[in-house]
This record gives C-alpha cells, structure tokens and sequence, in this order.
C-alpha cells in the first residue's frame, strides 16, 4: 500500500510531468476515475451536489460534474471559497459553461437550496492536500449543512476538515461516507481518528509512480 505525504505526492507529480503527463492530464485522470467508481456503484443517472473550493481538489470535482452529466446525470455545482479558482480548476469551471445537465448556485444560495432539493450524492471539493490550519467560519457551516443533509457523502481525496499528514479532524469535518483518494493513500487514511470520517476508502490510479 502507496501512503505519500502531501510533499511526497507533489513530488510524484512532478515526476509525472516531467515523464510527460500533464498536470491537467493528472486531474483528468482523478476526476474521471472517481466518476467512473460512482457511476459503477450508480448506473441510474442521478442528482448530484459538487461543492469546490478554490484550489485542484475542486477542480477534480468539476472534472466528475463533466463526465457525470455526460451520463445524464444533473449536477448543481457551488463554490464555498470564491470565484477565484487555481488556474487548472478555472480551465474545468470554463468547460461545463453551457452543459445541459449544469447549474451553478451560489455559496448564499446553498442554505436554501439543500431545504429543497434532495441530492442523490453530495460531492465534497473544498480541501484537498493543500489544506493546512484552520477550517474558515464558512467552510465549517458548509459542512455542517451537508453532515446534516440526505444523499451519499464523497469526499475527494480527504473530507475537509481532516489534514491529510497529520489526521487532526476538525470538529466541523465533512463526514464522509465515500472517500476517493489520488494515486496513493494519506497517512490520515490510515489512523484511526482518519478513517473515522472516511467511509469506505477507494485508492485510485492516476497515473502516478
Ligand atoms: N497531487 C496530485 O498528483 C494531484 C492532485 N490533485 C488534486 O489536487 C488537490 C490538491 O490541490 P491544491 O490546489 O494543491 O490544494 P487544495 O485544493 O486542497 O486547496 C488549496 C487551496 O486552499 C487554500 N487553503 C488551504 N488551507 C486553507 C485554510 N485553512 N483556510 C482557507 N484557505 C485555505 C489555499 O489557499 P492559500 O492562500 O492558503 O494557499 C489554496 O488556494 C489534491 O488533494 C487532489 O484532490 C489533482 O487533481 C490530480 C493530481
Ligand atoms: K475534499
């Protein structure tokens, strides 16, 4: 079993990128793994909830609304940090301009909209291995209303609010009953307090040593 540290991934990473692989390549490879996974366990198509933050865990989360409504699936797509996306997470925001199937809501929107609107699947891409320090005030009330809300709780790489190197949880953490991790598993997949908020965790390749 792969258990890199956010430092060790970024360095497998590169590793990558200098082999060839693109960067955009490797976030295409996570978001359609993870699409692949869920459409297996879903084949039905569904109604999905992608909340991002504003670094490459969400953009692996607008790579899965793409392929997921490419499958007839309708996601509503939200942004808890901002508009101001990682440049790659922008690229991926850019494509689902115009996608039948795709709406955006906004972060103030998002109270509302969960009393209303029941999802199938909450996909969670606020933090991923960049995540350091405290959750913001607004991250924590985000998942706070998704703990409280129905649907199959994914968490993209790690659920916000657990840090990946250390495995301290946020007593505000996404709790999670999915989780799919990038290329290798985090040391906090395999602590204790770690797993605790996980769910099932799924290791998938994308194209790293
Ligand atoms: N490593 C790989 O091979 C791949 C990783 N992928 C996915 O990308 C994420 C890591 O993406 P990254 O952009 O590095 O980080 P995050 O998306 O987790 O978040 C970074 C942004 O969050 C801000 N941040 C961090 N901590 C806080 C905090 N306490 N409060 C507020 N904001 C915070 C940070 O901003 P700074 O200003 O602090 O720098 C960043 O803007 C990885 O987990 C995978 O899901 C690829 O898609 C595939 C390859
Ligand atoms: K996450």
């Amino acid at each position: 079993m792969k258990v890199y540290t956010a430092a060790q991934m970024r360095a497998h990473e590169q590793m990558a990128v200098d082999a060839g692989t693109s960067f955009e390549q490797l976030m295409e490879n996570a978001g359609g793994a993870a699409a692949a996974d869920l459409l297996r366990r879903h084949p039905e198509p569904a109604r999905a909830l992608v909340v991002c933050g504003k670094g490459n865990n969400g953009g692996d989360g607008l790579v899965m609304a793409r392929l997921l409504q490419a499958e007839g699936w309708r996601c509503d797509v939200v942004f808890v940090l901002g508009s101001e996306l990682s440049p790659l997470a922008e690229t991926n925001r850019r494509r689902l301009l115009n996608l039948a199937g795709i709406s955006f809501i906004g972060a103030q929107a998002l109270p509302g909209q969960l009393a209303q609107q029941r999802y199938d699947v909450l996909i969670e891409g606020i933090f991923g291995t960049g995540f350091a320090g405290r959750l913001p005030a607004a991250v924590a009330d985000c998942c706070r209303l998704l703990n409280a809300s129905d649907g199959l709780k994914v968490a993209l790489d790690m659920p916000t609010g657990l840090n990946g190197d250390t495995g301290d949880v946020d007593a505000d953490v996404f709790r999670a009953e999915l989780t799919y991790t990038f290329g290798a598993y985090k040391p906090a997949h395999i602590m204790d307090a770690g797993r605790a908020v996980c769910g099932e965790i799924v290791c998938l390749d994308i194209g790293i040593q």
